[in-house]
């Protein structure tokens, strides 16, 4: 028989298409792994923010889990936005039985500003599911939240990706640069070497999703069972491409995009 990369999210949804579960799935399907989801919360976003949240009932989510983990492989997985203690409580409880590479998007505030977990929350994540991670992804706020302390220039973001794996515990920290100034640069510690992925900054505000994107197409990758310096180093081309590539619709942010034809005229 065939074998075939099986790639999960855990993560809340999108309706625009832009980012969350929705991202994830559209980046394993490019890629050519077989995307799962378990849903968290659903969101009721769109390019210029979020207008409503509704939490998937906990035993929902841990059904859903189960029914993912008992039937199907899974290569490797991500988690997105988890808006609650409980809610993580349910997920750090069912990952040690996932034998795959566990990616974290840190998922804290939107695009737009708007909160996708709850204050509380955020030290739950950092204590209890950091650890558990293979690889954690945050953007500079989100670092910074991490550590406790600023991250201004590139010397930090290489400081806070070693303090994330030898103070917190994470398996590695990939720290991405899209909110400084300058080449768009990221930093990967695996516990031994740092590595740089730098890209030409695209003048664009059409970023909805680039976070979702990009830890997705790791965790393909790291379903394909690619090295962790070569799923971040392919997939840094593949967010690159996408946001190049990004759309100009809706009014606030437009969503990445990697394969959709723009033609003149066709879009807004
Ligand atoms: N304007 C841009 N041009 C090129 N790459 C960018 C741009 N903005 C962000 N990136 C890249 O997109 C990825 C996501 O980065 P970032 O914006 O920092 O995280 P998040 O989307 O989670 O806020 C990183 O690889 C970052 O370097
Ligand atoms: C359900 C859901 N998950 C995550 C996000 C964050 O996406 P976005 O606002 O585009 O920020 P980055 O992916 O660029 O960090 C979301 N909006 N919704």
């Amino acid at each position: 028989m065939e074998k075939v990369a099986c790639a999960l999210t855990i993560a809340g949804t999108d309706p625009s298409g832009g980012a969350g579960i929705h991202a994830d799935l559209k980046t394993f399907q490019e890629l050519k792994s077989y995307g799962m989801s378990v849903i968290t919360s659903v969101v009721a976003q769109n390019t210029t923010g979020v207008q409503a949240l509704h939490h998937v009932p906990l035993e929902m989510i841990e059904q859903q889990l189960y029914s993912v983990i008992s039937d199907m492989p899974v290569h490797a997985f991500k988690t997105g936005m988890i808006a609650n203690i409980d809610m993580m409580k349910v997920i750090a409880k069912k990952i040690p039985s996932i034998a795959a590479p566990y990616v974290m998007d840190p998922v804290m505030v939107a695009t737009s500003g708007d909160p996708l977990i709850e204050e509380q929350a955020r030290d739950f994540l950092r204590k209890e599911l950091l650890p558990l991670t293979a690889l954690v992804t945050p953007n500079i706020p989100e670092a910074e939240f991490l550590i406790g302390r600023k991250v201004e220039t590139t010397d930090d973001m290489k400081k806070a990706a070693r303090s994330i794996v030898h103070d917190l515990g994470a398996g590695a920290a990939l720290v991405k640069g899209g909110h400084l100034d300058g080449e768009a640069v990221d930093f990967l510690y695996d516990g031994t070497t740092i590595y740089s992925f730098s890209a030409k900054r695209i003048n664009t505000k059409n970023t909805h999703g680039t976070g979702c994107t990009y830890s997705a197409a790791i965790t393909a990758y790291l379903s394909q069972r690619l090295s962790l310096y070569e799923a971040v180093d392919k997939a840094k081309h593949f967010v690159t491409k996408a946001i190049k590539g990004a759309f100009p619709i809706g009014a606030g942010n437009g969503p990445t995009n990697h394969w959709a034809i723009r033609e003149k005229g066709v879009f807004q």
